[in-house]
């Protein structure tokens, strides 16, 4: 499919679909034993923040970076939160069954992009949040597309 087919950020359905998720997956969030202790304090638009971060990560609009500080912002609100392993997995686990719950696309090429950076994403956050960690060289939010299989492909 190349550069002319659609982004994983269309396929999944835009940008109401990116913010229906990340709005479901937060009211499971603070209900959930490991991970709600973390979220005790947040912010009422963190959704919409997560939803607008995604959603460029996976080729919309960088709403995330031009309005709301983008890569530095994200890697200093994960900074010194101690995320364990068991709550980094319970927080994929959970964006996973949010994905079904809210309907996003089921075929083999999305959930194998959106899994691969969740994967991605969830291991950068906690080594991110240890105490005493290196920020690395990076200034901008990785980009993540379809790698090995885009739809027609499979
Ligand atoms: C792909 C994985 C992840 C993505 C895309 C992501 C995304 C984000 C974003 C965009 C923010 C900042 C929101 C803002 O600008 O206001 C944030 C904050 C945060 N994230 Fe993550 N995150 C990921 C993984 C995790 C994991 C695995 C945990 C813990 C289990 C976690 C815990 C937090 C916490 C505690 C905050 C701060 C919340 C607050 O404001 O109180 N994140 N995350």
């Amino acid at each position: 499919m190349g550069d002319t087919g659609p982004t994983v950020y269309e396929w999944a359905g835009g940008a109401e679909a990116w913010h229906r998720l990340t709005e479901v997956f937060y009211q499971k969030v603070v209900k959930d034993e490991l991970l709600a202790p973390l979220f005790a304090h947040m912010e009422p638009d963190h959704p919409e923040h997560v939803a607008l971060m995604l959603g460029e990560v996976f080729g919309g609009p960088a709403d995330y970076t031009e309005r709301f500080g983008g890569y530095p912002r994200l890697v200093a609100r994960h900074r010194g939160r101690d995320i364990q392993p068991e709550q980094r997995a319970r927080w994929v686990e959970l964006m996973l069954e949010t994905a079904d719950e809210v309907g996003l696309p089921d075929d083999a090429p999305f959930r194998s992009a959106f899994v691969a950076y969740l994967e991605f994403g969830s291991r950068r956050a906690m080594a991110n949040s240890k105490p005493g960690a290196t920020p690395g060289r990076r200034e901008t939010l990785k980009l993540w597309g379809w790698g090995e299989a885009a739809p027609g492909e499979e």
